[in-house]
This record gives structure tokens, C-alpha cells and sequence, in this order.
């Protein structure tokens, strides 16, 4: 089977194609692009910024394009995706950006070029709502948000 082709234009003229940093690598890495005349975007702890990857984008129809956070920044930095996972729909033709927030206790610089994110080509799965009086049962039932616990089965069974 022939990978899906993805076509990007640039919206910016310093915006990278994104590429996956290894073969096996299920994201291609999203760079940031800064505004004309501004050097870096500074983010506070707690700032939330919206970054330009300076790509627009034509997902391929019946899949979506989600934008994930990057493990090192998340660790070393406390720099996440804020609606993690972004997604870009398969019409949608405006500049692709990424939502970072800062959880860390120091300032963050983001420059052009900078690695902020990675996009993942996932398949949808198409639905169509209908509304009905009943449900089937299950097991679980109406139970959720930690009703089966937090440990074993064992631990929580503990005095
Ligand atoms: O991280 C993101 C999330 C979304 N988008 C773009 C692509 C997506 O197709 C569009 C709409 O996203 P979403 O459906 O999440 O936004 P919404 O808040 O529901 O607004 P809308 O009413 O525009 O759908 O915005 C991005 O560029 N980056």
C-alpha cells in the first residue's frame, strides 16, 4: 500500500515542510514561524500562545490531521499542546497553527524553526447520530470516572 500524499503550501517563506525524524516515526515535526520583525515569542509560566507553523494544508478526505505535543518539551520544559489533539479537519484551508501552554515555572522562547509539535495523519471514522429511547446494557453500566478504582482489585479491597 502506497503512503497518502499530503500537499502543504507555505504561507510564510521561512516554514519547513514537516518530516518525521525517523522512518518509524508516526509524527513529522511542526516548526514554529514568527511574525515580520519579531525575533522570538516569549511565554510566561501558565501563558498559553498560538504559533504560525506558516503551512496550509490539504488533508486527504476521510482522514484528519492530528496536532500532538512533543514528549522532550513536555518533559524538560513543561511546554504542551494545549487541546491536545488538535485536529485539523480535511476542508479546512486556513494556516495550520498549534496552541502551546507553558505549565513549567520558567519563561519559554520560541523561535523560527523551532520543533513545537508533530502532526499525525489518523482515519476517520465517519458517524451519523439518531436519537433512541433505550441503550443496551453492559457490565460497567452507568459506572465511570474512577469507579473501578485507582489500584488493584486487591489494594482497594484493603481496610
Ligand atoms: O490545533 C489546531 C486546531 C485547529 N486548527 C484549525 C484546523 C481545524 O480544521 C480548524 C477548526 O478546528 P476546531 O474544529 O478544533 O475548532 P473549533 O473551535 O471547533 O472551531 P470551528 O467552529 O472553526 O470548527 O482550526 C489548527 O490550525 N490547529
Amino acid at each position: 500500500m502506497t503512503d497518502p500524499v499530503i500537499r502543504f503550501i507555505k504561507s510564510h517563506p521561512d516554514a519547513r515542510l514537516p518530516e518525521p525524524a525517523t522512518p518509524g516515526s508516526a509524527g513529522a515535526d511542526l516548526c514554529a514561524v514568527m511574525p515580520d520583525g519579531v525575533s522570538a515569542q516569549i511565554m510566561r509560566p501558565g501563558a498559553r500562545l498560538l504559533l504560525d507553523t506558516g503551512l496550509k494544508v490539504a488533508v486527504p478526505e476521510g482522514y484528519e490531521m492530528q496536532i500532538r505535543p512533543r514528549s522532550g518539551l513536555a518533559l524538560k520544559h513543561g511546554v504542551t499542546v494545549l487541546n491536545t489533539p488538535g485536529t485539523i479537519d480535511s476542508d479546512y484551508r486556513g494556516p495550520l497553527k498549534v496552541v502551546l501552554i507553558n505549565h513549567g515555572e520558567e519563561n519559554f522562547s520560541v523561535r523560527t524553526g523551532d520543533r513545537i509539535a508533530q502532526a499525525v495523519l489518523a482515519a476517520v471514522a465517519p458517524f451519523r447520530g439518531v436519537m433512541v429511547e433505550t441503550l443496551e446494557e453492559t457490565a460497567r453500566g452507568e459506572g465511570g470516572f474512577g469507579s473501578t478504582g485507582i489500584t488493584t482489585g486487591a489494594a482497594d479491597a484493603a481496610p
